[in-house]
């Protein structure tokens, strides 16, 4: 079972993402235990203070580093040769993948810490953390919704938290590629017609076309991704294909 660790001064707020659907269902299926803390509790000050003024001066409060350091401590039992990773939300750290979700949902223990404010001591960016990672290139008021949206990539990935029905494994750069559209019943709706080929009930009709217009919607909304993956000889002949129709 993976065990991920949530140091933040707002615990509150995962209440609503942890406690509902497949996040909520991952942790009743023994696939993950969240552990959401308020590091507050941590600080040594009788104020319990977390915060300071940064040195030099300038606007903004900063974290200090003992509530955090002592209480990623606590959770590895007070053993600090215990190897979990240290995930610290930061807008300059590594920009969050598909890639970087499968590889954290390969380990143990996550352990997440939010910054907010103006952000944290350098130290504990220094000497603590294992990963500093970025949801994205704009800045949020604090690192909760980032640990939110990484949890969430990395849990869905945990064996038996998906079922075959909503297998990721052909989800959009799971495949390296876009993942081809969807349609349901019923065929049509209101004059708007579904593509024959999906309910000819030919299979490998089905799965050709899916396999194309998934290399169609790369090209044309992400031709960066076609160039990190080895794409195999039918899939450059269809490539042709697909870029010659939008050339004409
Ligand atoms: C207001 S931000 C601090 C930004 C910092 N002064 C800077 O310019 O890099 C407060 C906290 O929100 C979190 N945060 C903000 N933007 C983020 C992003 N794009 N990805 C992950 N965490 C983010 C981080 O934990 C950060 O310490």
């Amino acid at each position: 079972m993976m065990k991920i660790d949530v140091l933040t001064l707002f615990p509150e707020m995962f209440e609503g993402v942890l406690g509902h659907s497949i996040l909520k269902k991952a942790a009743e299926k023994k696939a993950v235990h969240y552990n959401v803390i308020n590091f507050r509790e941590f600080s040594d000050n009788k104020h319990q203070t977390v915060d300071d003024y940064p040195y030099g001066g300038g606007a903004g409060m900063v974290l200090k580093p003992q509530p955090i350091f002592d209480a990623v401590k606590a959770i590895n039992n007070n053993n600090e040769e215990k190897k979990s990773r240290v995930i610290l939300l930061c807008p300059q750290g590594e920009r969050l993948n598909q890639k970087k979700a499968e590889e954290l949902a390969k380990e143990e223990h996550l352990i997440f810490i939010c910054g907010h404010y103006e952000g944290y001591d350098e130290r504990i960016r220094e000497h603590l953390v294992t990963d500093e990672i970025s949801i994205g290139d704009y800045v949020l008021t604090g690192g909760e919704l980032g640990a939110m949206v990484i949890i969430d990539s990395v849990v869905r990935l945990l064996p038996e938290v998906l079922g075959n029905e909503e297998s990721h494994q052909k989800d959009s750069f799971s495949t390296g590629l876009l993942e081809h559209p969807h349609y349901t019943r019923p065929a049509d709706f209101r004059g708007m017609k579904v593509p024959e080929v999906i309910i000819s009930g030919n299979h490998k009709n089905i799965e050709e076309w899916r396999a194309k217009e998934s290399l169609r919607r790369t090209l044309t909304r992400r031709p960066d991704l076609l160039k990190e993956i080895d794409l195999t000889k039918e899939q450059v002949k269809w490539l042709e294909e697909i870029q010659k129709n939008i050339d004409n």
